[in-house]
């Protein structure tokens, strides 16, 4: 029996997303000695294992899918669609792996209120080459037109919000998860998710991140999921 419940996906948009899994997952752990080496010199270097940082560091990861894991892109997928969510944006598109489950979601979303409404994955991704990936793969899922993809850098291509938006996923280089979710808070609306991967596993990298979002005085409230790298969901108040 396999150990995850079956893809929320439809089929056209599971068997791509299957695909890229597959791939990202393959590429990891092609390169798990490439990037405990770069760890190490990171934590050296800057004391931080961050190793995506830096000329080099950039150079290594510019085509990396790093996608989501499977399990929490169905997890994403599920928040969406229990809040009927929308509008969404994410940080950090890569190939388009979670965009595949937020826009599709979007999509059931829609067709269940069946009164007209729009919906929007607004993506943001500053390497070029990888948004023409991810608008391939969105289109051949079937998803492309529930997606917009910002191709730039998120602290420019996200100035221009307009809310209200229900959901974000924050799946980016460490040092950019906070100026995101800075960026987008003023647009989302009360109720609406942010979930912020890998929290658990890089939790002092993500130290600011983690205080603005569980500040009993600030704009969320916050929880933890462990397991995997871990993710946190906050919920706007
Ligand atoms: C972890 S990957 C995203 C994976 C994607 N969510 C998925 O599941 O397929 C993070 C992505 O953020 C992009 N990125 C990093 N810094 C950025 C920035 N300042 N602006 C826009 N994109 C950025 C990287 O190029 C990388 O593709």
């Amino acid at each position: 029996m396999d150990k995850l419940a079956p893809s929320p996906l439809d089929p056209l948009a599971a068997a791509v997303a299957d695909r890229l899994h597959a791939q990202s997952k393959k590429q990891l752990v092609a390169n798990v000695p490439a990037i405990a080496g770069r760890m190490a010199v990171s934590l050296l270097r800057d004391r931080t294992a961050d190793f995506t940082q830096g000329e080099e560091g950039k150079r290594f990861v510019a085509d990396k899918l790093v996608a989501i894991a499977p399990a929490k892109a169905a997890l994403i997928h599920m928040l969406c669609r229990s809040i009927g969510a929308t509008r969404i944006v994410e940080a950090g598109t890569s190939f388009g792996v979670s965009t595949i489950y937020l826009a599709a979601a979007v999509r059931d979303n829609l067709a269940e209120r069946d009164d007209g409404g729009e919906g929007l994955v607004i993506g943001t991704e500053h390497e070029p080459a990888k948004v023409q990936r991810a608008l391939r793969n969105l289109r051949e899922a079937g998803v492309e037109e529930f997606v917009e993809i910002r191709e730039g850098d998120l602290r420019e291509t996200l100035v221009d919000l307009t809310g209200p938006i229900d959901f974000m996923l924050v799946d980016i280089w460490v040092p950019m998860a906070l100026p995101a979710l800075r960026l987008v808070t003023p647009h989302l609306r009360p109720g609406a998710l942010v979930v912020c991967d890998n929290v658990v596993g890089a939790a002092k990298e993500y130290r600011e991140y983690l205080e603005f979002v569980r500040d009993p005085d600030g704009p969320f409230t916050s929880v933890t999921v462990p397991g995997n790298g871990g993710m946190e969901i906050s919920r706007k108040r």
